[in-house]
């Protein structure tokens, strides 16, 4: 299978120039970025006035809490999850989650995401759902123990399973990942033994990390420490781990993650919604640590749309440090590709000859995306999801001009309008 994408303007490169180029692909990768290319393909795709993009790297979300959008909003993190998603969450089945995992990873290919990282239950049915979406897919299994031996068991053992399950898909677009939920909801030794296993399988971990000040404050209380010194002191870090959130860092904090190597999944629009707080996005640039761009859930955004979820990183670390040269767009534009990619070690997040095609075609002919002044502008301040035409995964096309190939796209609306009933 060969893709040509022709005469469109191709953000070429880890340094994101921009170039009126043709883009070659072969199987799954890019093979050729050049002026005038052609040599035959199966699919040529005119790109005239569209702009050729690395695909979005969503690097935190639950992709099947899109059941819950608009159900609980206006609240803060602790009440929201204890009172009005847990209790819900606590009456899925398989076949309702994986309606909610329909529903995401449509909504994802519709807004020219190409990969994420996902924490959530019934992680096999979301294998099946990424196997046959065509998307690439991180998954983990979140585990949560609340400091009891029986559980610690049962979520390792859950885990476990979910890996071999996906090791069987044999897929090189689905991957395992551990995911024990929090500080907070996770016991000592249930870290330790997700240390453990990651290493002997050589597995990513991701974890919810410093999202609120009530967290600091029962983690100091338990342990009189901050949280990412408690999983420093415990051997847990290291630069196989992706962070979410990471709002509530002190220096100490900082320091220590950049040493480790650890990645941070920034979630503006979720710290905003639930007002957990702004995280110190430039301290930890400045520091070197590796920081990528998440949407969260559904539940707390409320869509997936990494386009949109650009544009207010931006804004949010503007206004706070009172600073608009903080946070430009190449900045943002970079976390939401490259630097998900290196979290997600993945050859990815960049077009450029031998890297992975994922790729999203961007239609510039409307306009609230003219004139063409600068590309990447319009991506992060001007355009949204629904601007994206095109998403190629794995140098496959999983949507062609809006139309869906993969899934089938009003059946997924009305499954999950049937689930949200009976969840009711
Ligand atoms: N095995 C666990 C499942 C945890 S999945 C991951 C969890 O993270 C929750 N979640 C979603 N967004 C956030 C957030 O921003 N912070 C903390 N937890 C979240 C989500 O609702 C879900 O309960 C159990 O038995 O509860
Ligand atoms: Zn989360």
């Amino acid at each position: 299978m060969s893709v040509l994408i022709k005469n469109g303007h191709v953000i070429y490169g880890e340094s994101f120039e921009v170039v009126k180029a043709d883009v070659l692909i072969e199987g799954n990768r890019i093979v050729k970025v050049a002026k005038e290319i052609n040599e035959p393909a199966d699919t040529v795709i005119d790109a005239k006035g569209k702009v050729v993009s690395p695909g979005f790297i969503n690097l935190h979300t639950h992709s099947p809490m899109g059941l819950f959008r608009g159900l609980a909003d206006d609240l803060p993190l602790m009440d929201w999850l204890q009172n009005h998603i847990w209790p819900r969450e606590a009456k899925l089945t398989r076949e309702y989650t994986k309606a909610g995992a329909y529903l995401g990873a449509l909504e994802m290919i519709k807004t020219g995401t190409t990969t994420f990282l996902d924490m959530y239950f019934f992680m096999d049915a979301v294998a099946e759902v990424v196997a046959e979406s065509g998307l690439r897919g991180y998954l983990s299994y979140g585990m949560i123990d609340l400091g009891d031996p029986e559980k610690t068991e049962k979520e390792i053992k859950e885990a476990l399973r979910t890996m071999e399950f996906i090791e069987k898909l044999n897929s090189e677009r689905v991957h395992f990942v551990f995911g024990p939920h929090a500080p907070y909801t996770c016991s000592i030794a249930l870290l330790k033994e997700v240390r453990k296993l990651a290493n002997e399988h050589g597995k990513l971990i991701t974890i919810h990390v410093s999202e609120t000040m009530a967290e600091i404050g029962q983690i100091t209380e338990r342990y009189g420490k901050s949280p990412v010194v408690l999983l420093d002191e415990v051997g847990f870090l290291g630069n196989d781990v992706i962070i979410a959130h990471g709002v509530w860092l002190d220096s100490r904090d900082i320091q220590i993650l950049a040493r480790n190597g650890v990645t941070v999944a920034h979630n503006p629009a979720s710290n905003m919604k639930l007002a957990s707080g702004v995280m110190p996005l430039q301290r930890l640039l400045n520091a070197g640590v590796n920081v990528g761009l998440g949407t969260d859930g559904a539940a707390s955004n409320n869509n997936l749309d990494m386009l949109d979820e650009m544009k207010l990183a931006a804004l949010l670390h503007k206004v706070h440090n009172l600073d608009p040269t903080v946070a430009d767009a190449k900045t943002v534009f970079r976390m939401a590709t490259l630097n998900g990619a290196k979290a997600l070690r993945l050859k990815a997040g960049v077009i450029k000859e031998g890297y992975l095609a994922d790729i999203v075609i961007v239609d510039f002919n409307r306009p609230h995306l003219r004139p063409i002044n600068n590309v990447i502008s319009h991506l992060v301040y001007s355009a949204s999801g629904n601007d994206v035409e095109t998403t190629i995964v794995d140098g496959k096309i999983l949507m062609l001009d809006r139309e869906v190939l993969t899934l089938d796209e009003e059946k997924i609306l009305d499954e999950a309008e049937k689930t949200i009933e009976k969840l009711a």
